[in-house]
């Protein structure tokens, strides 16, 4: 089975690079300054799991069909990535998106059919160091995927056969809408509590916030049960603890980014949960807050004025109260 990784990222990174050194048949479509780097260096894991440096293949356009695209990009360049890998996919082609959230799912199904597009869930937690290298935090590695829609593709068995085995855990679910809610619900929360507090779980814990954190779950939780998708008491108790756990490090992809000063996922993953919620007529304060907080990043990012002003202090004049 052809498969191409789109994105030698975080997460397409890692898995692409198992699946390469487990033997099978790995492009990676990556633009050109990724192409460079990982010509230069190899692509590079490190982690608890043990350091693996490869050679891949690479190509910086889809120029054929593949017989499975694991699509690993962040939210806010799916729209332009639709396009970049249109080649790539031909009458047969399954594709198998590894994001969070939910949003893209219809994005793919609108632009090459409902009938190809598997629904994802990617557990692992791994981050690029400015070296470009992919650092692995801890040592879960999943893939969960199912039919997002119906009728789903009828190579799911030819799928689930090239992704298994090859070092990390590959499983078709059940239900993989629900699943992708679980998680959805997971890392927003978990995003909204550190990115709002600018801290990891444990920092916002000693400062007193695990109240707010569990109301960010609940909001969370909330939504999700009335879009018809509630989530089980173990979902719901995981997150709660890890979300309130003393002393812990745990913090998601939305914070690294932010903290990064990247362009985060705020709209596909917290925004979008508070357009359902919204629907559903939902409470959503906390959420609403920490995605104005995130907003105001991706503002000041697209912003050169916002940014330049930062430092601008108020004009001197007369006192604005007595
Ligand atoms: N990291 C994590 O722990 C987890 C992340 N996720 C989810 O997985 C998704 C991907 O995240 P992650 O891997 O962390 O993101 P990264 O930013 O680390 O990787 C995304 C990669 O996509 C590349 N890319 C963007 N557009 C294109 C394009 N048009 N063609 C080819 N390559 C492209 C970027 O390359 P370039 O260098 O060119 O910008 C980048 O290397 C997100 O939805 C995230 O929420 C899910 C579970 C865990
Ligand atoms: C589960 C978690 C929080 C692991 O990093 C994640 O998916 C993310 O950070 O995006």
């Amino acid at each position: 089975m052809k498969i191409l990784v789109v994105g030698a990222g975080a997460t397409g990174g890692c898995f692409g690079a198992r699946l390469a050194a487990a033997g099978r048949d790995v492009t990676f479509l990556v633009r050109p300054a990724r192409a460079t780097a990982l010509r230069a260096g190899g692509l590079v894991v490190r982690g608890p799991l043990g350091d693996l440096v490869l050679r891949p293949h690479l190509v910086t356009s889809a120029a054929r069909p593949y017989d499975l695209v694991l699509l690993a990009v962040k939210a806010v360049t799916l729209d332009r990535t639709v396009v970049d890998l249109t080649p790539a996919i031909g009458a047969d082609t399954v594709i198998l998106p590894m994001l969070n959230g939910m949003r893209h799912l219809d994005t793919l199904a609108e632009r090459f059919g409902a009938d190809r597009v598997l629904g994802g869930v990617c557990q692992v937690t791994t981050t690029l160091t400015p070296d470009g290298e992919i650092l692995q935090l801890n040592t879960r590695q999943e893939l969960a995927y199912g039919p997002a829609f119906q009728p789903g593709p009828n190579r799911l068995a030819a799928v689930d056969a090239a992704l298994r085995g090859a070092g990390f855990t590959a499983r078709t679910s059940p239900d993989i809408r629900q699943e992708m809610w679980d998680k959805w619900f997971h890392v927003s929360a978990l995003g909204a509590i550190t990115c709002l507090m600018r801290g990891v779980v444990g920092e916002v814990v000693a400062a007193g916030g695990a109240e707010v954190a569990e109301r960010i779950v609940l909001e969370a939780a909330a939504t999700a049960a009335a879009a018809g998708y509630p989530v089980s008491a173990s979902v719901f108790d995981r997150t709660l603890a890890t979300l309130t756990e003393p002393g812990s490090r745990t913090a998601s992809s939305l914070y690294r980014d932010l903290t990064k000063g990247l362009p985060t996922e705020a709209d596909h993953l917290i925004g979008d949960l508070i357009a359902h919620a919204a629907r559903h007529g939902v409470d959503t304060t906390l959420l609403r807050l920490a995605h104005t907080h995130l907003s105001v990043h991706e503002h000041r990012l697209s912003d050169p004025i916002a940014a330049a002003t930062t430092d601008r202090r108020l004009p001197d004049g007369p006192p604005l109260v007595r």
